[in-house]
């Protein structure tokens, strides 16, 4: 992760550099918890994002036809295997945007995921499903510096609720496109949308175009810079109720590359993008519910409790509208 930088403007994303977060009473606590988080934020390190990467390439330059032996299940409810581009539509409410990438939801645990064959890839399997637990570690840790940020009197409250079983992996390639095509709007890399989760841990390679809607003036987004080997941490919908509001799930989007040199040819073809967002979402069963700390008489709970399973069948129904299915707004 990266260096704190604050600049105090809203114009720039903040970057927390969680291995210098402090948290508890005394130094030592605190030298405990910098300890862990600095382990945590090891784990995901240079070399494992590297290795993620570099397999996610080798993924997406297989050949179709070997792509489509791991193919995406028909139905809303179900997120696994190969999607081509097109497939999905990511949105708050159905629009017209058509999302230019293709993505492979790796890894969870909790419905029969869909791999390739091993012989198509070997050793993806393996690797991903580490990563997967290394991911799932350092979220715990971030997930507890939320809870103590916030004032929780249980910094670990919202580790009950996530077993990392029900957290998803997915790796994204958008392919190159021309960039008149993004630029007329007729396509989003991946139109404008919240998270469903608790957080998402997202990586992303050096071509740019991530963007996040600036808190303070909706409708104005903020260009999420790459910078190498940083976590982008998205606030997902159900830290949103959980915290009522006081953590709001943020909208982000991804666009064109912003650096000129991100363009060749005379059609300024786009260069191709990879990322991994990580989901960290709680169990299936857990009931999402605003937290006594997160409300007063003054401040009541916005938001009715919801159960896990219900809230991203909602989601997952706009992401995969299918027949007979009705759009309805996205988030409460
Ligand atoms: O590709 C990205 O950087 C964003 C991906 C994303 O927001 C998502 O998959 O929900
Ligand atoms: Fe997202």
């Amino acid at each position: 992760m990266g260096s704190i930088e604050k600049d105090g403007t809203p114009t720039r994303l903040p970057i927390i550099d969680f291995s210098k977060w402090t948290l508890g009473n005394t130094p030592e606590q605190r030298l405990d918890v910098s300890k862990e988080l600095a382990d945590a934020c090891h784990n995901v390190g240079p070399q494992l994002l590297d290795e993620a990467f570099g397999w996610s390439k080798r993924l997406f330059d297989l050949k179709m036809e070997e792509k489509m032996l791991a193919p995406h299940p028909d139905g809303p409810t179900v997120h696994r295997g190969y999607s081509l581009p097109g497939l999905e539509k990511v949105s708050q409410v159905i629009s017209e945007d058509l999302e230019v990438g293709e993505k492979l939801r790796a890894v969870t645990d909790c419905k029969p995921n869909v791999w390739l064959p091993e012989e198509v890839l070997p050793g993806f399997r393996e690797f991903m499903t580490d990563f997967y637990w290394e991911c799932s570690k350092t979220s715990r840790e971030i997930l507890t510096a939320i809870g103590t940020g916030i004032g929780l009197k249980d910094p670990e409250f919202l580790l009950k609720f996530h077993s990392g079983h029900n957290n998803q992996l997915r790796l994204l390639h958008y392919p190159p496109i021309p960039a008149a095509q993004l630029e007329n709007e007729s396509s989003a890399r991946m139109p404008a949308h919240s998270d469903w989760g608790s957080i998402t841990m997202l990586f992303q390679d050096d071509c740019g175009g991530l963007e996040v809607e600036n808190q303070h003036v909706p409708g104005e987004f903020i260009k999420a810079t790459p910078l190498k080997n940083a976590i982008v941490m998205n606030v997902g919908d159900l830290l949103m109720r959980w915290s009522n509001d006081y953590l709001k799930s943020t909208l982000h989007r991804v666009t064109l590359p912003p650096a000129q040199d991100r363009y060749t040819g005379p059609e300024r073809m786009t260069r191709a993008r990879y990322s991994i967002p990580y989901f960290v979402s709680p169990d299936i069963d857990a009931r999402i519910e605003c937290m006594p700390e997160c409300a007063s008489e003054s401040n009541p709970a916005k938001y009715e409790p919801v159960v896990q399973r219900d809230y991203r069948l909602m989601r997952a129904k706009l992401q995969y509208p299918d027949k007979g299915t009705q759009p309805v707004k996205a988030t409460a």
